[in-house]
């Protein structure tokens, strides 16, 4: 399908905030496939493959972690972006980025650095990958960060929609290159968001019945997964239920992703958008599921938290990973010249920049890096038997 007038252009790209030398035209590429192409080049991208999605550090090597999460948002949000006519390739970077900024241990090491932080602002994922993008990843001589598009940093920092309160980290990016945060942002940007969402409801279905957790006659009885079961069972009747796991997430995301496209579909063209201003503009989101879906779906995310994600074996760990984060945390305030040198080498003197500079380090762990060097500065910590 060609692109729609409504999708975000990239000859119309707002640009970026240094100017590329030799400009956007040289080469095969548009100024979005660069976007995408530094995320993949990215350190911070690769350190996604010992990130936290729901298991910590799992043995297992078929759970997901937050590279193999992103690599499944990206394909959802490609499949969406092409069948709405919208730019792939923004699509696909937003989706392969919008994770860039989770500390190491998920939620429980974003929790234990939002505690660390409260005097110094807070923290959150969403506005550290910004931070990240920004001013952490260097790759170039004369200047910080990675200098994505405008386009690229307003859908990131509105993963969640407008920000009409930004917190410090975004401010600051919004400071520099004025991002229109109380505006909903591209189609991209939103389908991005709702691509993260099937995917997870999805694959952590996967990941628990994996891991034993989850129970799948109880899952059977969520609403949308009753009835994506009784589909599959209707077409593999002579086939046990264990066979059936793959169809059953297949089915779902096919359900799931069908049903954004047509909802979406319907409320582009009732809107009226001829434009990405015109989406800006628009005062709401047109990018969603059917009432129904959206309903069964926060049916299925309770389900979800209440089985799965504060499941006891899954709160014990998380119980650990927070005290681990929150003692590296004090340990390196106490004695920042334990920080590695080049870390050591850009420590600012004054507050809250110093606390930041440190809460900056922790998150840019891996797992694994947060568990090495709390075993050297302070002893091995015991992880609950994991997965
Ligand atoms: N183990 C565990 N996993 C969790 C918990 N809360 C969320 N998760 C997992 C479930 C999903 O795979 C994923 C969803 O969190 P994300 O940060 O990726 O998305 P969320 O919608 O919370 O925020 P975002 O859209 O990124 O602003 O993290 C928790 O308390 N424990």
């Amino acid at each position: 399908m060609s692109r729609a007038p409504y999708a975000a252009d990239p000859a119309r790209s707002r640009g970026r905030l240094h100017p590329d030398p030799g400009g956007e035209t040289r080469g095969p590429r548009d100024v979005f496939q660069r976007d995408r192409d530094r995320i993949v080049h990215a350190i911070a991208f690769r350190r996604l493959r010992h990130k936290t999605q729901v298991f910590v550090a799992p043995d297992g090597d078929h759970f997901r972690v937050r590279l193999t999460h992103s690599l499944e948002v990206a394909q959802i949000g490609r499949t969406i972006a092409r069948a709405l006519g919208l730019n792939e390739d923004l699509t696909e970077a937003l989706c392969l980025a919008h994770d860039i900024g989770h500390p190491p241990f998920g939620h429980a090491g974003e929790e234990a650095l939002r505690e660390a932080m409260a005097e110094a602002g807070g923290f959150d994922h969403n506005a550290h990958t910004l931070r990240v993008l920004t001013r952490l990843e260097s790759p170039y001589p004369r200047w910080r960060g990675l200098n994505l598009s405008w386009d690229m940093l307003e859908g990131l920092a509105k993963h969640n929609g407008p920000v009409p309160a930004p917190n410090w980290a975004l401010a600051e990016v919004d400071a520099e290159l004025p991002l229109a945060l109380d505006a909903w942002p591209s189609l991209e940007a939103q389908v991005a968001a709702l691509a993260d969402d099937i995917a997870y409801d999805n694959h952590d279905i996967d990941d628990g019945l994996r891991a034993g957790i989850l129970d799948l006659d109880a899952l059977c009885a969520v609403p949308l997964v009753a009835a994506r079961w009784e589909a599959v069972r209707a077409r593999h009747p002579d086939l046990p239920p264990d066979r059936l796991r793959g169809e059953l997430i297949r089915d779902q995301i096919g359900a799931m992703v069908n049903d954004l496209i047509e909802t979406s579909r319907a409320r582009i063209a009732a809107s009226g958008v001829d434009s990405v201003e015109a989406v800006r503009a628009a005062g709401q989101p047109l990018i969603g599921f059917s009432d129904a879906m959206a309903q069964d779906e926060r049916v299925l995310k309770r389900f979800m938290y209440a089985t799965l994600y504060h499941s006891p074996s899954q709160l014990a760990v998380a119980a650990v990973a927070r005290g681990l984060v929150a003692r590296l945390f004090a340990a390196y305030v106490a004695a920042p010249d334990r920080l590695p040198a080049a870390w050591r080498a850009t420590l600012p003197e004054t507050e809250p920049a110093r606390t930041r500079h440190i809460a900056d380090f922790i998150a840019g762990m891996t797992d694994r890096y947060a568990i090495g060097r709390h075993a050297e500065l302070i002893g091995p910590v015991a992880l609950p038997e994991g997965f």
